[in-house]
């Protein structure tokens, strides 16, 4: 049975702490305790048109949740910050294909530093440009919107690569958890998963209307 059918691989959530209410760090990670990772999307204003935080902040989320640190690294080069990151915290950590020249080598020095190895996109990126690393990574993330801000609208045209992707992972038997971030939102999270996602990346959807327990589970719910 296609996954199209029946998607039968257990859902991850990541919230996105982006999203967040920073002045309760500790609160808004509590909040999301329920969930499977917290994503932390680092952003250096030259990748992307907007620069997050840093180092400093994966460690306080580090030290204020149980939560596997999910770091997706907005930054050029990011080959640079590797060992740093996950001295701060990181979980799993995930470079952009398109900020830097060498993309095996950054998901090598991952693997090295006992991390979960991701590679992600652009949505305007063929994506051709991860199909020579797939087979040497713990995770590939899709990107339904542009990078750089929470609270876009979901890319439609996502949901193609999501199933190209999701064919091409289980043509060479990866167990590689395949990420979706980018609008994602109780009204499209069904889709996604049938479209092949593993794990659902959401951050104005949980932490916008009423706080991120209840966002989390509406979420959730959606995915019964
Ligand atoms: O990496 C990014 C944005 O560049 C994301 O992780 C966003 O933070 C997701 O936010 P929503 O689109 O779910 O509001
Ligand atoms: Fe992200």
């Amino acid at each position: 049975m296609s996954a199209e059918a029946e998607p039968a691989r257990r859902i991850k959530l990541a919230p996105s702490i982006l999203s967040c209410d920073f002045t309760r760090l500790g609160e808004e990670l509590s909040a999301i305790a329920g969930a499977d990772w917290a994503h932390v999307d680092v952003m250096d204003g030259a990748f992307v048109p907007n620069i997050s935080f840093g180092m400093p902040i994966l460690a306080a989320a580090r030290r204020a949740s149980n939560l596997p640190m999910d770091v997706h690294l907005m930054i050029e080069r990011p080959e640079r910050y590797l060992k740093e990151f996950a001295a701060a915290g990181a979980d799993s950590l995930t470079v952009h294909v398109e900020a830097t020249p060498h993309v095996h080598r950054a998901v090598q020095q991952i693997r090295e530093l006992g991390k979960r190895a991701g590679v992600t996109l652009n949505p305007g990126t063929p994506l051709e440009a991860v199909r020579p690393v797939l087979g040497d990574v713990d995770l590939v993330l899709v990107m339904s919107v542009n990078p750089g801000f929470g609270g876009q609208k979901f890319i439609p045209h996502s949901l193609e690569r999501i199933r190209t992707l999701r064919r091409w992972l289980d043509e060479l038997g990866s167990e590689a958890e395949l990420q979706v971030d980018g609008g994602v939102s109780p009204t499209n999270a069904r889709a996604v998963v049938a479209a092949g996602a593993s794990v659902l990346v959401a951050g104005s959807a949980v932490y916008g209307r009423d706080g991120a327990q209840a966002g989390l589970e509406r979420l959730r719910e959606a995915l019964k």
